[in-house]
């Protein structure tokens, strides 16, 4: 396979998808439904920038299926998305709430832009011009969005807001990842870093490594890599390695998680304090026991994975492996678990963000954990029952049970 088609996330993720299905014992007819998404919407958003001048920006927001119920998924903001990543993330998205059982189908937005390198006002107005553009096709009922790769509680803000001007109604359960005092869940911020951890935990008993014995090295230090390396160092592990898209921090006896924590910006940025740093190919290449690739896609890959010391990799981000370094890395007998269901604790307390909106009842911090807990682990083992009892790797594993609930509410349906 030429090295784009590898790297091509929506083209690798459908040939997993067709395996999966005929695992399953599907025809070509679903195979030909849920390999690409029902709807994509393309917009243009024209945002009036800080000097007067007005450049317009190109946006996405892509609907998997929802034969189960609405979709759901994040909204990222980038310079490097593109359609076909945005439909992969859609299907990831649809995989993920399949395996918790949540009643959503996928969806995922992106929008082609760089908003390190934009005002506090601009990023406003181009949230709400987004929301605008792509008002039609989401809502409560329908699609809700959610934050990703470089878009926040601050974003999720003014996205809602502009959709209640739109409906000239109050619409919290429009989109999660809300602030508190909007409707916010509690627990919503660190939730995909809590889903990890509990991952990480199941493996490593597994593994048969301690907590207290395990190093850890974590690729990307945003929402997701940041909380985690809290939670890891507060767990009693070494994180002896984290980056950011700079460069990376070493240190075997362990890294000043909270100093670190202190010193991030607002995306993520720590590694440009230090003068002492390594690469980010050297970071996923040292000697730990759990690798966890927090930041994008296609960092291990054939070129790479054989040099994985890791004896387990948690994928925290969407789409960090290519399908050449899964099989790699699973031959070499390295515990992955895959993306879908790694980095599910995000959208299911999205979804617990939703029910208490819906319900105008609020659950504490410890009930939203407890819960979460619950899911993860249920997900996990029926994950890894699939990789023994059906002898697939890990990701052909999560792919069948993510896939299932999605292919029987398609057949009910009556839409193939
Ligand atoms: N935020 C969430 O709730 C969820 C996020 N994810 C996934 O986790 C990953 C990270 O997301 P967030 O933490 O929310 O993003 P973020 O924008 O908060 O942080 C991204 C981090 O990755 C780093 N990074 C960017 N490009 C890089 C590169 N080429 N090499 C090394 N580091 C790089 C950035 O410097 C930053 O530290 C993404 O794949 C996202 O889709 C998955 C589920 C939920
Ligand atoms: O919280 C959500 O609804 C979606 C999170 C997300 O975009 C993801 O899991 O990749």
């Amino acid at each position: 396979m030429s090295n784009n088609k590898a790297n091509d996330v929506l083209h690798s993720t459908q040939i997993v998808i067709e395996q999966a299905l005929r695992r399953l014992g599907y025809d070509q007819d679903m195979i030909d439904l849920l390999k690409e998404p029902l709807r994509l919407l393309t917009v243009r958003i024209p945002v009036r920038m800080d000097d007067g001048t007005t450049k317009v920006f190109t946006g996405y927001r892509s609907q998997h299926n929802d034969a189960v119920g609405p979709t759901k998924g994040g909204v990222r903001f980038h310079p490097d998305v593109t359609e076909n990543e945005v439909k992969a993330l859609s299907i990831w998205m649809s995989l993920k709430c399949g395996i918790a059982d949540l009643p959503y189908g996928g969806g995922k937005g992106g929008v082609i832009c760089d908003p390190r390198n934009m005002s506090f006002r601009e990023i406003e107005r181009l949230s709400r011009g987004y929301v605008r553009a792509v008002s039609q096709i989401v809502g409560p009922n329908k699609d809700i969005p959610a934050p990703d790769v470089m878009t926040n509680s601050q974003i999720m803000a003014w996205m809602m807001d502009e959709y209640s001007r739109i409906r000239e109604f109050d619409s919290p359960g429009f989109i999660t990842g809300k602030p508190l005092v909007l409707g916010g869940s509690k627990g919503r911020e660190t939730a995909t870093a809590r889903g990890v951890v509990i991952m990480i935990q199941e493996a490593l008993r597994i593994k048969q490594i301690e907590m207290k014995d395990a190093r850890i090295v974590i690729q990307g230090f945003g929402n997701a890599g940041s909380y985690l390396a809290k939670f890891m160092h507060e767990a009693g592990a070494r994180v002896i390695g984290i980056s950011d898209v700079n460069g990376a921090l070493y240190n075997e006896e362990g890294l000043d998680i909270e100093y670190l924590l202190d010193r991030r910006d607002s995306f993520g940025n720590v590694t440009n304090l230090f003068s002492q740093t390594i690469t980010n190919d050297q970071l996923l290449e040292l000697d730990c026991d759990v690798l966890v690739p927090a930041a994008i896609e296609n960092q291990i890959t054939d070129q790479n994975a054989s040099l994985i010391r890791a004896s387990i990799v948690v994928e925290a981000a969407n789409g960090p492996t290519t399908l050449e370094a899964t099989k790699i890395l699973s031959d070499r007998g390295v515990l992955l678990i895959p993306d879908v269901l790694a980095s599910s604790g995000g959208v299911i307390v999205s979804y617990f963000e939703w029910v208490q909106n819906n319900q105008g009842y609020y659950w504490d911090e410890q009930e939203v954990d407890d819960k979460l807990m619950l899911m993860m682990i249920r997900g996990f083992n029926q994950v890894y029952e699939i990789h023994r009892t059906r002898k697939v790797d890990m990701r052909l594993a999560a792919y069948m049970a993510g896939v299932r609930k999605l292919a029987e509410a398609v057949r009910f349906r009556g839409w193939v």
